[in-house]
């Protein structure tokens, strides 16, 4: 039986100090990976999150970039995470594209097929490396919606007791696009590290309802690694208002 992780809550008074911190952290993280394994393997979430990734744009790349989940439209489109991620971040870092794992879109008529086709990307990246039955991100960075929902997992959806695939597809996600890919709650909790990352006082009352009763099963809650796997969040004073879990100061 795995034991899981409790929860470290990091509280910035504003969001350049959180930014300025969370690259700090993946920074480390990236140099404890690659002194450990040779490699960095990292999945983001879209939403307000690659925004907080800015204060990392002027120090060294990261490696291997996945998606915690991304929805299905051209890689262009103003709603897709891929092209979020690459405008706040990628066009300003030398990464090779060849590093970015984007999905397949001639695959966009079959979601199956395209998260199958995704999950080949994960065993290619991982399975020859480590052979665990999920692979072990160094790094999934996740952002929670007002529902409590995180990467693509919706509060009450069949997704949520998803035990075997490594990447599930959704074609009724309430938050728009409805058509979706995500990496399922085995493959996040099998990370090295997650990091949630919430801002705003929109954020506040869901906030508290994961943290403080967890017991409640919203999806953000259900994220807790496998030890020794970490959980963070990265947060700011407005976001953790109602927090009643005690916040620590960031250190490294
Ligand atoms: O692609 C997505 O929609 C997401 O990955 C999603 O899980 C997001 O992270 C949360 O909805 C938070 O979104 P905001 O940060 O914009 O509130």
């Amino acid at each position: 039986m795995y034991t899981s992780t409790q929860p470290i809550v990091y509280s910035f008074q504003s969001t350049s100090n959180l930014s300025d911190s969370l690259a700090e952290y993946i920074l480390k993280a990236q140099k404890e990976s690659i002194d450990k394994r040779g490699r960095f393997t990292i999945a983001i979430s879209g939403g307000s999150l690659p925004k907080t990734l800015t204060a990392l744009i002027k120090k060294s790349g990261v490696k291997h970039i996945f998606y915690a989940d991304e929805r299905i439209v051209p890689l262009d489109h103003e709603d897709s995470n891929h092209k979020l991620a690459y405008d706040t971040l990628y066009s300003h870092v030398p990464i090779p594209s060849d590093n970015i794992h984007t999905i397949d879109l001639s695959l966009q008529n079959d979601l199956e097929e395209l998260a199958d086709a995704y999950e080949k990307e994960l065993i290619r990246e991982f399975a020859q490396k480590d052979s665990a039955r999920f692979p072990v991100f160094d790094l999934i960075l996740l952002g929670i919606g007002p529902d409590g929902h995180t990467a693509s997992l919706f509060p009450g959806h069949e997704l949520l007791s998803e035990n075997d695939r490594w990447v599930a597809f959704i074609e009724d996600s309430p938050k728009p696009p409805p058509r979706r890919v995500t990496l399922t709650f085995p493959v996040i909790n099998h990370a090295a590290r997650v990091a949630f990352v919430a801002t705003g006082v929109g954020k506040a009352q869901i906030l508290h309802d994961i943290l403080d009763t967890p017991e409640i099963g919203l999806p953000a809650a259900r994220v807790r690694p496998v030890a020794p796997g970490q959980l963070v969040w990265f947060v700011d004073d407005p976001a953790s208002a109602e927090v009643k879990l005690a916040t620590s100061d960031f250190k490294l």
